[in-house]
């Protein structure tokens, strides 16, 4: 019997997002400070010796994928690149557990790009130096390098140049999604007429003891995509308000170009709290209190523990 293998898909958290500029092809340049939350998708897979990639998805927001061809799945588009670029004659059976919201701003699709990616190098035991999966994840996506890196990190040019910060501390978050997809093209589009901001605020050296100090730093940056976002979602202002509503909220945001938002909370304790009680509210939305982690923390959890729900 082949082994399993398994690789978590953190959701990807813009804790700020500056649009900084554009591109002659249309590409905005950002920057970004980027973290990864404790809840995300899973992706596992057996290897296959035909060369054949098969994909099965289950679990929680798999509904939203079942009319999509699956070749156009980012983890199967991964899967052939690296097939392509390494030449490997070898295949997957994989499984993606989707628990994160399509279209909705924290990169599903991009980490589930990204796991893949991890995923088969170490099954298909192959050797590619850092620049090919580099190239290979950013044509995937512009998300998709951040996602491959893991860790917190700035994010800059279109998405494909990445500045290593401390690592943050385990700051509690809730995630809220109000059960519509967001188009990011539409998103860029809606906001063509607004001024770029000014790149190099964020002090990339600064260290934060706890989600307080980092909510207050936070609070001098925003997200540019916000106004574009709600013009075509105002759903979106509800779920601010409902975050920024609850006690002990130190910060509520859109992430990246929506419509999920995420509110920092002083405690688990109230990051939970909140959740049942918006739940209570607003039983359509997903809701989700989790944690910002550390790459180190992902890397223990790697070994024989679960992926929390
Ligand atoms: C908004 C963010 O989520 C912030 O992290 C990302 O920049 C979006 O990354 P993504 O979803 O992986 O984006 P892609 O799939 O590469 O691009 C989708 C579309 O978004 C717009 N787009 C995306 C990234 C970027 N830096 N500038 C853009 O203008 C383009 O219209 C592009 O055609
Ligand atoms: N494995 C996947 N998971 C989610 N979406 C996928 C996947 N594969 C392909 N897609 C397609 O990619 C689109 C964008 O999905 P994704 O969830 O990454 O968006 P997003 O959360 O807005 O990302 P970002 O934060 O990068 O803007 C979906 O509408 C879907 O058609």
């Amino acid at each position: 019997m082949s082994a399993t293998y398994s690789e978590q898909a953190p959701a990807k958290i813009n804790l700020f997002l500056h649009i900084t500029g554009k591109r002659d092809d249309g590409y905005h340049l950002l920057e970004s400070l980027v973290c990864f939350t404790a809840v995300g998708d899973v992706l596992s897979g057996e290897c296959r010796d035909d060369g054949a990639i098969n994909l099965t998805i289950t679990g929680p927001m798999s509904a939203s994928l079942a009319l999509e061809e699956t070749k156009n799945n980012l983890v199967v588009r991964a899967a052939r690149l690296l097939q392509e670029e390494s030449g490997t004659s070898l295949g997957a059976d994989l499984v993606l557990d989707k628990r994160l919201p399509v279209a909705s701003g924290i990169g599903g699709g991009s980490a589930d790009a990204a796991s893949a990616l991890r995923l088969l190098c170490d099954m298909w035991q192959l050797d590619l130096d850092q620049n090919a999966l580099s190239r290979i994840a950013l044509s995937l996506g512009a998300d998709v390098p951040v996602c491959l890196h893991g860790r917190t990190c700035l994010m800059s040019g279109i998405g494909e140049e990445l500045t290593d910060l401390p690592e943050l501390p385990p700051v509690a978050m809730l995630l809220i999604n109000p059960g519509k997809a967001v188009s990011t093209p539409a998103i860029f589009k809606a906001r063509e007429d607004e001024a770029f901001s000014v790149s190099g605020l964020w002090d990339v050296q600064r260290e934060f003891a706890s989600g307080a100090a980092l909510a207050d730093a936070l609070s001098e940056c925003g997200n540019d995509l916000t106004l574009a976002a709600t013009s075509i979602l105002p759903e979106i202002c509800d779920v601010l308000n409902a975050l920024a509503r609850e006690e002990g909220c130190l910060l509520a945001r859109m992430s990246g170009s929506g419509a999920t938002c995420f509110g920092i909370y002083d405690t688990s304790d109230q990051a939970e709290k909140a959740a049942i009680a918006i739940a209570a509210q607003h039983p359509d939305w997903w809701i989700s209190p989790t944690e910002i982690i550390s790459q180190q923390a992902r890397v223990l959890s790697n070994i024989g523990a679960s992926f929390p729900d």
